[in-house]
């Protein structure tokens, strides 16, 4: 068993008029690779931020590396990777490096001057997400998907242990999500980052990460990708809030 790096216990949040997360308990451990799947307005996006400290529960206790959020000071060892596409025009006045440079003044703080070997931590971090290639393009001249790529190299340049990911895959068309997805996986195996992300892709994400949790308000399922198969129907359509058929794809092979 990994070492847990974000616990949630009993963990409730309430907007002014919407309860938005009941009673969460949710262990996320070093090396996981865990997808948060639910229908729009099950509480996916105000997990995260419960997580990355954004909002504070109602109720329940937060632990990040162990610590309760309010004593955890080490930010940098989570990255995020919020939910955008194509979010600079053609004509931003910044290269792809410049961008990924940025992540650093999370570790170093404003004002001060970036480590020695920043060239080289750049380029590690472009080279991890494949576009090394590109560190001298303006980044508005990159498609969604190639951008969401730099987004996710200037959350590792300052080395994190965590990735946290809110629907990466808008904006990057059909064709490239699953070589996307392939790149996390490379991250989560070689790299040995952990990887927790928000996601509508269940068919696309499902061969690549290694647990999964359906949200609705509460959580329905935690557990490894292949038991979600044992699933119920009743429990599914308590997860998705209404009827559900689950339907078998024949394998490949069987083609
Ligand atoms: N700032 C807010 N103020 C009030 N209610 C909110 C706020 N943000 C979210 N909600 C409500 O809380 C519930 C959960 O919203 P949340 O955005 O976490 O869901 P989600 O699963 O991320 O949705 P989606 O898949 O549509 O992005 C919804 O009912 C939503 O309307």
């Amino acid at each position: 068993m990994g070492k847990p790096l974000i616990q949630l216990q009993h963990v409730y949040y309430q907007y002014e008029q919407t309860e938005a997360l009941k009673d969460i308990s949710l262990k996320i451990e070093e090396g996981d690779f865990l997808a948060i799947i639910g229908p729009n307005g099950s509480g996916k996006s105000t997990l995260l931020k419960i997580i990355l400290g954004l909002l504070k529960p109602t109720k329940g206790k937060v632990l990040l590396f162990s610590k309760p959020v309010p004593l955890f000071k080490e930010k940098e060892l989570i990255g995020y990777v919020s939910q955008k596409s194509n979010a600079f025009n053609t004509g931003f006045p910044a290269t792809v490096e410049e961008v990924v440079k940025s992540g650093l003044v999370k570790k170093v703080g404003l004002f001060h001057p970036y480590p020695k070997n920043v060239d080289t931590k750049v380029s590690e971090a472009l080279t991890s997400v494949g576009m090394e290639k590109f560190s001298k393009k303006n980044i508005g001249e990159l498609s969604g998907g190639q951008q969401q790529r730099v987004f996710i190299a200037r959350a590792l340049v300052s080395n994190p242990k965590v990735l946290i990911l809110d629907e990466p895959t808008v904006g990057v068309d059909s064709k490239n999500v699953r070589s996307f997805y392939h790149m996390l996986s490379h991250l989560n195996r070689e790299h040995q980052i952990t990887i927790v992300l928000v996601t509508h892709d269940v068919d696309a994400v499902s061969k690549t990460i290694s647990h999964v949790a359906c949200l609705n308000q509460s959580i329905h399922f935690h557990g490894f990708q292949n038991e979600m198969d044992s699933m119920s129907d009743e429990q599914l359509e308590a997860w998705y809030g209404h009827s559900v058929r689950k339907v078998t794809h024949r394998k490949e092979e069987q083609l």
